[in-house]
Formats: structure tokens, C-alpha cells, sequence
């Protein structure tokens, strides 16, 4: 039975580079339409891989898909673009923010409604929208991108990102290398943008600890496999996941037991 409040489904995914390095094994997941999921795990568990094979981006990296099924709503994302999949709805914040370094930060949100052929009124609009969400960057609007802060380079990463306005955003690490509370300023961003548009939101992270205040649901990858597919406020309470991913221990000192069949729930 096909469940339509699915979104994005992964089923058993298995996927390599050069067809030798195995990265992932069997990871399952999914995000419904109006969630925020976390996808946690530690180095090299294989989040960014996991995220790269949604927008079919793994082939730039010889990497390929080798076994399982991805749909993002009906739509097969092993045969699709990764432009078709923007298209879709399906828009990804790369890991490392990628903004245009010599343009300022409006022209760089500018630049993620050119692929939707928006009117002139409609980004105009668009950017109100982002300026009322992050007013640091109506601030800076004028200024080059490479000459603001990291904080300031996300933020106008995942504006640029809401100028294509998106199905599902996706975002890989959006914490890493800020300041603790800039990235509450953007989780809370995030959840406001979920609850007032019903943005559905998959947040690759290794901050767990932010993730999980913020996710409704979790998944835990370990050395590519799913290890949990939980609701985040039962994995917050959960000791293991306490000990191996909220700081009481380090994640090389042991595994989880599954919560759930780790598969979609
Ligand atoms: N381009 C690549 N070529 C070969 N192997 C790769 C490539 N990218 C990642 N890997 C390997 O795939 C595995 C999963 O890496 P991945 O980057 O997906 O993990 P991650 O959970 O995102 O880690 P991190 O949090 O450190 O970014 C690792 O063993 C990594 O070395």
C-alpha cells in the first residue's frame, strides 16, 4: 500500500565509490509531508553520501547507487536529474554553505529563484519573505558574500535555497563551524519555517543535540546501515543514545540496539 503521506521514502539503500568503497549498506528512512527529520551519525557514517544519493549527485563523485529504491513523492530519484529533482521541490544545502563568494548576499538569493523563470514582483516578494526570517541578511544585502560571517554565509545559503521554494529541504550540517547560539538562531529559523509553511525538512547533523530538540523524527546511521528510525523525543530520552550521541561517551565506545525494525516507519 502506497502511503501518501510520505514524501521522501529510502528503502534498503546500498551505495559505493569507484564501485570498491562501500558507504552504505542498508539505509532506510523516511520524511512525511510537514517533518522535520534529523539524519544523525557520527564521521563517516555516511549522511552526506545518503544525502548526495537523494539528488542523484553521486555519479559527480563516481559514486553509485547499487542496490534499494528512493522516491521523492512519485517520482523514481535514481533516473531523475538532479535539476529535474530541484525542479521537483527537492532542494539540497550542500554542506560547507557553496555561496557565490564575489556576489553580494541578494544577488546570491537572487540566484536560487532564476531556475523557477519567477517574476520580477514574485522575488522581490520572495526575498521580504527571507528578509522577515533572517533580518541579519537584509542587513548585509549589498555586501559580498565572501565578506560575511559564517553564520551569515548559512543563512544566506538557505535563503537561497527557499528562493526555488522547495518541496523538501535538505540540509547537510547546517551547525558546522558556528557559534552555538547562531545555530539555535537557525534551527529556530527552520522550525518556524515548518510550522508557518509546513516545510518538510531532512537536517543531516552531527550535532545531535540540536537535531533532536528541533526534529520530530530521527534516523542514526552507523558505518551505513540504519541503526534507529525513532521519534526524536523517545531518542533523546534513550540512555545509549545519551551515552553515544548526546556527549556522555564517545560514539567509537559502542552501538545501539535498534528501537524500531530499522526500516521506514
Ligand atoms: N568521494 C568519495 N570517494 C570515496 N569515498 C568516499 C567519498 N565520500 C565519502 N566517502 C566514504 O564514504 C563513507 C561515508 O562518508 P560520508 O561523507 O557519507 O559520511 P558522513 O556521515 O557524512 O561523515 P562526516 O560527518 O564526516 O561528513 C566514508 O567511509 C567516506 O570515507
Amino acid at each position: 500500500m502506497v502511503d501518501t503521506d510520505i514524501l521522501l521514502s529510502v528503502e534498503s539503500l546500498r551505495a559505493t565509490y569507484n564501485h570498491t568503497i562501500t558507504a552504505l549498506t542498508d539505509v532506510s528512512f523516511s520524511v512525511k509531508h510537514g517533518e522535520i527529520v534529523a539524519l544523525l551519525g557520527a564521521n563517516g557514517a555516511g549522511k552526506t553520501t545518503t544525502l548526495k544519493a537523494l539528488s542523484n549527485l553521486l555519479p559527480a563523485e563516481r559514486g553509485q547507487i547499487v542496490a534499494g529504491r528512493i522516491h521523492f513523492g512519485a517520482i523514481d530519484v535514481t533516473t531523475a536529474s538532479p535539476a529535474a529533482l530541484v525542479r521537483a521541490g527537492l532542494v539540497q544545502v550542500l554542506e560547507g554553505r557553496h555561496c557565490f563568494r564575489t556576489l553580494t548576499v541578494e544577488e546570491n538569493l537572487i540566484s536560487g529563484g532564476l531556475g523557477r523563470s519567477a517574476t520580477r514582483s514574485e522575488i522581490t516578494a520572495d526575498l521580504e519573505k527571507i528578509y522577515a526570517l533572517f533580518p541579519r541578511l537584509k542587513e548585509k544585502r549589498r555586501v559580498t558574500s565572501g565578506l560575511t560571517s559564517g553564520g551569515e554565509q548559512q543563512m544566506t545559503a538557505i535563503g537561497r535555497a527557499l528562493m526555488s521554494r522547495p518541496r523538501l529541504l535538505v540540509l547537510d550540517e547546517p551547525s558546522m563551524g558556528l557559534a552555538p547560539l547562531v545555530v539555535q538562531d537557525i534551527f529556530r529559523t527552520l522550525r518556524r519555517l515548518n510550522e508557518e509553511e509546513r516545510l518538510s525538512i531532512l537536517v543531516a547533523e552531527q550535532n545531535s543535540a540540536i537535531a533532536l530538540k528541533y526534529a520530530d523524527r530521527a534516523t542514526i546511521l552507523e558505518n551505513g546501515v540504519t541503526a534507529i528510525n525513532g521519534a526524536a523525543a523517545d531518542l533523546r530520552q534513550r540512555s545509549e543514545v545519551q551515552d553515544l550521541y548526546l556527549g556522555r561517551k564517545t560514539a567509537a565506545s559502542g552501538h545501539l540496539a535498534p528501537l524500531v525494525p530499522a526500516t521506514n516507519p
